[in-house]
């Protein structure tokens, strides 16, 4: 793990925009097409504006989120609503957009659906994760009934789980999926999640704090504030 600290949040959003930009315009160099995951939740909104507004070929680019909270796209708490209204707009409307959650039925039978579009963008080229105070990242929640299966090797890419303590059924992309990407970056901001990060690392037990699985050569983006 490699952790940059930035002097505020403003500065470090849009200092990571350009580095999503880089990597992503990189494999536009010399492939046909690059896929790019983020997180949903209350942090990536800056990095998403800023990344609407970048000059990128991004007709070429597969996006989709890390994770997905199994509510409709028009319910305040979807994260696939926060990326249409910040990164699908301006210049990255172009993208071609993933979405995990669909209308057709329970979580368990609309994932093989999205899944088979995500292994078809594998590996990805960019993960930019988040991380909630309780050490989850994506929805690799701590105490998930099937987080098990989602940190194995052999895990398919995408599962549905039933958090505890979590108001909605969520959709994550998996350890390995996270694992396998050729650039992997974490974004926090505040003292609260440095110190579960640190946790975290301390820890290094996936089960209990599951940012820990997905550590090995990740970026850790923070700023106090
Ligand atoms: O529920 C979620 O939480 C994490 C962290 O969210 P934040 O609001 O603390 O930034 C987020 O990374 C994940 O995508 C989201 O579904």
């Amino acid at each position: 793990m490699n952790l940059i600290e930035y002097a505020d949040s403003e500065l470090m959003m849009m200092d990571l925009a350009h580095i999503v930009a880089g990597e992503i315009n990189r494999k536009l160099m010399h492939s046909e097409r690059a896929s790019l995951a983020l997180p949903g939740g209350t942090t990536p909104g800056p990095v998403m504006d800023a990344l609407s507004a970048t000059s990128l070929d991004w007709e070429r680019v597969d996006v989709m989120l890390t994770d997905e909270r199994w509510v409709p796209e028009d319910d305040p708490r979807s994260n696939a609503r926060l990326l249409r209204e910040r990164l699908l707009v301006d210049k990255a409307a172009k993208a071609n957009f993933i979405p995990f959650w669909s209308d057709a039925g329970a979580p368990e039978e609309c994932v093989p659906v999205a899944a088979d579009k995500v292994r078809a963008a594998m590996p990805l080229t960019l993960v930019l994760l988040g991380m909630g105070e309780d050490m989850h990242t994506a929805s690799l929640f701590p105490g998930a009934e099937n987080l098990d299966t989602a940190l194995s090797p052999n895990a398919p890419p995408l599962l549905a789980l039933h958090p505890p303590g979590v108001p909605e059924a969520r959709v994550t992309l998996t350890a390995r999926v996270i694992n396998d990407a050729m650039n992997k970056h974490l974004v926090i901001i505040g003292d609260a999640k440095r110190e579960a990060l640190e946790k975290a690392r301390a820890s290094g037990d996936g089960h209990v704090a599951p940012v820990a699985a997905v550590m090995r050569d990740l970026t850790v983006h923070w700023a106090k504030e």
